[in-house]
């Protein structure tokens, strides 16, 4: 049996899965913790995959290995490959105000002309989360690290150049999906948008970037130094990509994913370019396109709602089960991180309708999971916005594991909700994109596809409308 390793470093615990390359069968896996934060030394992540793998049974035995990780993390990298300073990560909204000024700035100081020539130029208008963005904060806040400066690395870019033992910057490689989230490539056309970086880093001179890999192209071999000998490495992709490729989703298909991040993304042939700025305009793993709204809150609003409550997650979806559709009531916008769509970095979250009657722990448990769901249908609108037809959506992430999430999202989304049984999807993709660089096929590989359970309800239009009434007021 041939096996192939798919690695999803993303923002909270990297995880490993050993899979059989011929069927995706899962035949081992492992995963390991990241720090809390929104900076961090990459180092960290290196040590999370190193540990994962090692629980996952290690990856000597593995025939090809790829990359999926958290996008647009700034990773900065001095002419000798170390890190200027710790990496920044998508939720980190120091750069907002950044973002704010790349868009006046390449309007001439009219935003909305701005947002509409970044969305020509790249197909995404910047937020805080983008990299471009990133780098306009340290070039105004660090000069003397953005001077030292001389290549910017996405997390999985990183990974894989460690996985590879490589030093210089120079060695760096990169893929599609994950270029198009750094805000200066464009990915209708394949290329990087210097013109963009010189903007952003307000200098002429500039850093080294990754190479853009194909698809399918080999971004060179593991080392015996990092656990991976001999390793066909994949080029690795964002793991948004990787979710899509690791679902086995076609052209047309829509998935949402409750993980750090609540994301709407739809498989598409066509690249999106929304001068709103709300949906992103990036590229899928296969050569395709994936339009995608994402959301800084998603499953830790349940996390916090299980904390404030002193209850584990299945109790928690259990209360919430328990209450009424409408909680009762109560109303939760649950922008516990600000937000970024809609894009109010600095907003916070409130709970409307408290009475006596209607603050009870049950109501409370599901004002939580229906706030969340109200956030992402309200994501899933500017995907459709945007030409989605989306007729049906396939749920994954951690916070699908929650029977209230799984029940209550048809009535929220108003769409049926295909909820495949619970893996790692992400690793997965990973793992399916390292079997097709090993193949040397055309296309991945066709794998047995998961068992899926598709929940519908009658939609709940007046949860969504009084949740959007409480969304206008939001601090
Ligand atoms: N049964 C569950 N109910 C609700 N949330 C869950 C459950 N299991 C895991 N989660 C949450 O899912 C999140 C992790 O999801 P994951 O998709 O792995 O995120 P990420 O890829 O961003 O690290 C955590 O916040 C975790 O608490
Ligand atoms: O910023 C985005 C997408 O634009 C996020 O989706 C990150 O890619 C982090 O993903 P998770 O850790 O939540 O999977």
């Amino acid at each position: 049996m041939t096996l192939v390793a798919g690695i999803d470093s993303s923002t909270q615990s990297c995880k490993v899965v050993i899979v059989d390359a011929a069927t995706g069968r899962v035949v081992r896996q492992g995963a390991a913790p990241h720090p809390p934060g929104t900076e961090i030394d990459p180092e960290h992540w290196w040590t999370a995959l190193r540990r994962a793998a090692e629980r996952a049974g290690g990856l000597a035995d593995v025939a090809a290995v790829s990359v999926a990780a958290q996008q647009h993390g700034m990773v900065c990298l001095d002419a000798a490959g170390r890190t200027v300073r710790p990496a920044l990560l998508w939720n980190d909204t120091r750069s907002a105000g950044a973002a704010a000024d790349l868009v006046a700035d390449l309007g001439g100081g009219d935003p909305a002309e701005g947002a509409r020539r970044w969305a020509e130029a790249v197909g995404t208008v910047p937020v805080a989360s983008l990299t471009v963005a990133k780098l306009r904060w340290l070039a105004d806040h660090e000069p003397d690290a953005a001077a030292r400066v001389a290549a910017v690395a996405l997390p999985h870019d990183w990974l894989t150049w460690r996985l590879a033992g490589a030093s210089g910057p120079d060695a760096l490689v990169t893929d599609r999906s994950d270029a198009s989230g750094t805000g200066y490539y464009q990915a209708g056309t394949g290329a990087y948008r210097p013109d963009l970086l010189a903007l952003a880093l307000r200098r002429e001179s500039l850093p080294a970037l990754p190479r853009v890999l194909a698809p399918d192209e080999a971004a060179g071999t593991g080392t015996a130094e990092a656990g991976a000998p001999g390793a066909v490495l994949g080029p690795g992709c964002g793991d948004n990509a990787a979710t899509a490729l690791g679902l086995g989703l076609r052209t047309g298909q829509v998935f949402m994913s409750l993980g750090t991040s609540g994301v709407v993304a739809a498989v598409s042939e066509e690249p999106a370019a929304d001068p709103t700025g709300q949906v992103a305009g990036f590229a899928d793993a296969t050569g395709a396109h994936l339009p995608l709204a994402c959301t800084l809150n998603a499953a830790r609003v349940l996390d916090s709602a299980a904390r404030l409550l002193d209850v584990g997650l299945g109790e928690l979806s259990e209360l919430a089960l328990r209450a009424d559709p409408g909680a009762g009531g109560l109303t939760y916008v649950p922008y516990l991180e600000g937000e970024r769509t809609p894009n109010l970095p600095d907003a916070t979250g409130t709970l409307h309708g408290m009475t006596l009657t209607s603050l009870t722990r049950e109501n409370l448990a599901r004002a939580a999971v229906e706030g969340l769901l109200c956030l992402m249908a309200d994501a899933l609108r500017a995907v459709r916005d945007q030409g989605a037809d989306v007729r049906e959506i396939t749920l994954t992430g951690g916070a699908a594991r929650a029977a209230a999430v799984r029940e209550t999202a048809p009535a929220i989304l108003g769409v049926p909700v295909r909820v495949p049984e619970p893996a790692e999807y992400a690793a997965l993709g990973a793992a399916r994109q390292a079997a097709w660089t090993l193949s040397r096929h055309d296309a991945p590989p066709v794998w047995n596809t998961a068992a899926t359970r598709t929940y519908k309800a009658p939609p709940d239009h007046r949860t969504l409308t009084r949740y959007r009434t409480a969304a206008r007021s939001a601090p």
